[in-house]
């Protein structure tokens, strides 16, 4: 909470202001009853004009205050809001980004969207409310009643005699909505994570015509926000009436003793109707209270959860020992002994991995599903640090480099292609910043994408992702190389990124890859692509079973073998 609070520090200044501003419009509202009596009482009961016009053009003059102080507080209220919430939405936003994948995991997806849209919006609405009305509320009912004891005690002290009762449900109520609001928020996420995965999926579900199901499983979301959001409000929506009868009663009261106190000259009208007055207005403060009470426990809750993102400790950052600009030489990479297990897990999915990568070799690393294969590949760039044992780089432990210089030097290419809505140009461009256009289109080339970018409506200019054009899972895995080869990488790592790729073309992309001069590691299921590189990794059960080249692997393996009979019959290639 204290850390969300941090965030106003930059708009204290404005919120003063905004707050100085509301105890104006304060103090205009806590006279008007005041002058009211003033008017009845020197004016109308003793038919004096000039004490009406003299009272009516005070109340007229300080109403135009309250008006000018309110449009003001507004103006300070809305820039310290809106502020506020783009400055928590960049940190989280930032802190998100650097999150490893085990932070990741601590959240699903849909509830970081959620906590940086809806959440932020909360406790943004609720600062703007506490700077407009918030405090005001509670003053307007302190005032209220100061005031009614200055006009009349007697008639002040039964009006004040259901507020202790009433102040003291709505605390409960403050603490009982916050913890209901905090599943309304839970709900919203679960809501969120349904609509996510079905829009992500859509093509699949269409497919299996899971339409009903998805419908079922997206209305037992929605309904289950629905009742907890019920749930909760039908709590806050009680209060209200429960504020108006008993503080219509306490008028009614009032009005039964006056009427005798009146008759007998012992009080004015004036004072009764000030006294009235003060009573509706401190009714509707009450009543406001609530409302504000609601958000107040929602925007509570909401900033509880930004701040659980906010204050989750980042677990894989750099040493301070790390070289910010370390440059990858030779590219030469080694594992000795590497342990690996994801974390939160028991299991260790890489075992005493040992191998060297020379410079500039080309890798294969080739197993069943599940061997290990992809995680292999996410330790070289950090994406999580090994258990036990190292990786080197250029025979210097990976940790010495920051997460940033390793990073830059390496071009990634996931097993599933993901493009960024844009332009062709702009998703390979994605790779490289200031990426120029000569840099592009060599990369496209040698990706073997630029004579399909060429055919394209717009060339490189054509719009692709969502709203954009489709392209075949082949063409989407070369423009995901084009975008790492842009970098012109050290290491670069295609993670079955030639699968849908026909053998002609695989072939022309491994040679324009040799002038890169980087070392390439490729996780391939076909014994072709194995066969023209340097080096194959053989994996089984996290276990390096087999390391050398196609003729000695073919020799010395029998896991090999096996793979090299299942791709090729009798009369050539099976399966490639
Ligand atoms: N984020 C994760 N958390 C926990 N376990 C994981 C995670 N990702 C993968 N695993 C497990 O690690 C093991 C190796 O997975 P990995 O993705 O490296 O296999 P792979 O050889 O690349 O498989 P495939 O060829 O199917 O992509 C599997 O048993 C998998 O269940």
């Amino acid at each position: 909470m204290e850390k969300v609070i941090s965030y106003l520090k930059p708009y204290r200044w404005a919120m003063t202001i905004a707050w100085m501003l509301m105890l104006v419009e304060l103090a205009v509202e806590l006279w008007h009853p005041m002058f009211m009596a003033n008017i009845i009482d020197e004016g109308i009961l003793k038919q004096d004009l000039n004490a009406v016009m003299k009272w009516g053009g005070i109340m007229v003059g300080m109403s135009l205050l309250g008006f000018i102080a309110g449009i003001t507080n507004s103006y300070f209220s809305a820039h310290a809001s809106q502020g506020f919430g783009f400055d928590v939405r960049s940190a989280v936003f930032k802190k998100v980004q650097s999150f490893s994948f085990n932070n990741l995991a601590q959240f699903q997806t849909s509830s970081l969207i959620t906590r940086l849209t809806n959440d932020i919006t909360q406790i943004q609405n609720t600062l703007f409310m506490s700077l407009r009305v918030a405090l005001r509320t509670p003053l307007l009912i302190i005032g209220g009643v100061t005031m009614a004891f200055l006009v009349n005690v007697k008639l002040a002290l039964i009006l004040v005699l259901p507020i202790p009762i009433l102040l003291l449900v709505l605390i409960w109520m403050m603490k009982k909505t916050g913890q209901l609001f905090r599943f309304v928020q839970d709900k919203l996420d679960k809501v969120n994570n349904v609509m996510q995965e079905n829009l992500t999926s859509i093509r699949l579900i269409k497919a299996f015509i899971r339409k009903n199901f998805e419908e079922n499983r997206f209305g037992k979301a929605n309904k289950d926000l629905r009742e907890q959001t019920v749930k909760t409000l039908r709590l806050v929506e009680l209060l209200g009436p429960l504020l108006l009868f008993f503080m219509n009663l306490a008028i009614l009261f009032i009005l039964w003793f006056a009427a005798a106190d009146v008759h007998q000259a012992r009080v004015n009208v004036g004072e009764v109707v000030a006294i009235v007055n003060y009573g509706f207005r401190i009714t509707m403060a009450l009543s406001m209270l609530s409302w504000i009470i609601m958000a107040f426990s929602r925007g509570t809750a909401s900033s509880q959860r930004i701040t659980e993102v906010l204050r989750t400790p980042i677990d894989l950052e750099d040493d301070v020992s790390a070289l910010s600009d370390k440059r990858i030489q030779t590219g030469r990479v080694e594992f000795q002994d590497v342990n690996f297990k994801y974390p939160g897990t028991d299991h260790y999915v890489l075992q005493n991995i040992s191998f060297t990568a020379n410079a500039g070799e080309t890798i294969a690393v080739m197993g069943a599903t599940g061997a290990g294969k992809s995680t292999l590949f996410q330790l070289i760039p950090r994406l999580y640090d090994v258990n036990e044992g190292i990786i080197m780089i250029d025979g210097q432990d990976i940790r010495n480099m920051t997460l940033q210089s390793l990073r830059k030097q390496i071009g990634f290419v996931p097993q599933e292609s993901i493009l960024f809505t844009g332009s062709v140009e702009s998703n390979i461009a994605w790779g490289k910043e200031g990426a120029s256009a000569e840099e592009i289109l060599e990369s496209t080339k040698d990706a073997q994408i630029y004579k399909t970018i060429q055919e394209l409506p717009k060339g490189f200019q054509t719009k692709v992702g969502q709203k954009g054009v489709n392209l075949s899972g082949g063409q989407k895995q070369r423009l995901s190389i084009a975008r790492a080869l842009v970098r012109t990488p050290k290491l670069l790592f295609l993670d079955d990124s030639t699968s849908a790729l026909d053998m002609k073309t695989e072939a022309k992309l491994l040679d324009a890859l040799e002038k890169y001069d980087s070392t390439i590691f490729i996780i391939t299921q076909k014994i072709t692509t194995a066969m023209k590189t340097d080096q194959i990794l053989l994996l089984e059960e996290g276990n390096l079973v087999a390391c050398g080249n196609h003729e000695t692997l073919l020799r010395t393996s029998p896991l090999y073998q096996k793979i090299y009979q299942s791709q090729f019959t009798k009369g050539g290639l099976a399966d490639v």
